[in-house]
């Protein structure tokens, strides 16, 4: 049986009419993890944010299909996306403290994006999230449900937003360089909290990022891009320990290698 939760097929999207990624193929399995790689302006927000209709006002799937559990995403309508956004395709960015409200704790903040998915009470809300943030290894639950964002780490804002993003256990999750923004110490606490999402509840998840090191860690299959084109594309063991294209073995060069933990 086809399980494939996500599929890209010959994608190519434009901004004004000028079509900026060409002809991308992929997809995502239950529990895999895909490394999406390539420098600056190569196009991996952009394929994510198509999946999401964010392209924004100029931007559009020009040619191919996106389908999530066999439904093309394409040309849904909005309030359809909007279903899908959150409950289906959960989303983490670079700087989750930056998208949380500064000056709301985290637990009206989670109260506020279960409300939006559905009727809950807040004593339910809580003792959800509670029950999560635990699973996911925070020490103290009550202490971040009682906390500003301003109050935490860079790290901890991040780890809270992870968890923000699965209260609603979406099959699949997208993270934006959810690393970027952290030092290093902070960035292998974060990637130990998405390796332990896909462990409890087998979350599919595409990780954008510049670091090989991250893609080196968490990656099962790994997708290269150069100026919207896919240079390499297959199981990440292959495509870092043998590229075929000049392009990826400078991307892989660039960066010191981590070993998988
Ligand atoms: N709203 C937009 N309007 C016009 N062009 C855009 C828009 N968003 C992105 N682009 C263009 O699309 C291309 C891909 O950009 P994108 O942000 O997806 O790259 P990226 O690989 O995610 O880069 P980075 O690593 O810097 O985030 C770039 O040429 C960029 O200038």
């Amino acid at each position: 049986m086809d399980d494939t939760l996500l599929k890209y097929d010959s994608v190519e999207i434009s901004f004004d009419g000028n079509p900026v990624v060409h002809d991308i193929s992929f997809s995502l399995r239950p529990g895999e993890i895909l490394g999406l790689v390539g420098e600056s302006g190569s196009g991996k927000s952009t394929l994510i944010k198509a999946a999401m209709g964010l392209l924004g006002d100029n931007g559009l799937v020009t040619r191919g299909d996106i389908t999530f559990k066999g439904e093309n995403l394409v040309d849904m309508p909005e309030r359809e996306l909007r279903l899908i956004r959150g409950a289906g395709i959960g989303m983490i960015f670079q700087d989750a403290g930056a998208s949380l409200c500064p000056i709301r704790t985290i637990g009206s903040q989670i109260c506020e994006s279960m409300g939006a998915h559905g009727k809950i009470t807040e004593a339910d809300a809580k003792a959800r999230a509670l029950e999560l943030l635990s699973k996911l290894n925070f020490k103290e639950p009550e202490q971040i449900w009682d906390s500003y964002p301003f109050e935490m780490s860079g790290g901890m804002n991040q780890r809270a937003g992870i968890a923000i993003s699965m209260l609603m256990n979406p099959p699949v999750l997208f993270a934006d360089e959810p690393t970027s923004a952290l030092d290093v110490t902070v960035q292998r606490q974060v990637v130990q909290e998405m390796l332990r999402v896909r462990e409890l509840f087998g979350t599919a998840i595409i990780i954008v990022t510049h670091d090989i090191g991250v893609v080196s860690a968490m990656a099962d299959t790994v997708l290269v891009l150069q100026n919207g084109n896919r240079m390499e594309y297959g199981p990440a063991k292959s495509v870092l320990e043998h590229p075929r294209n000049e392009y990826t073995k400078e991307l892989l060069s660039a960066v010191p290698k981590l070993r998988r933990s």
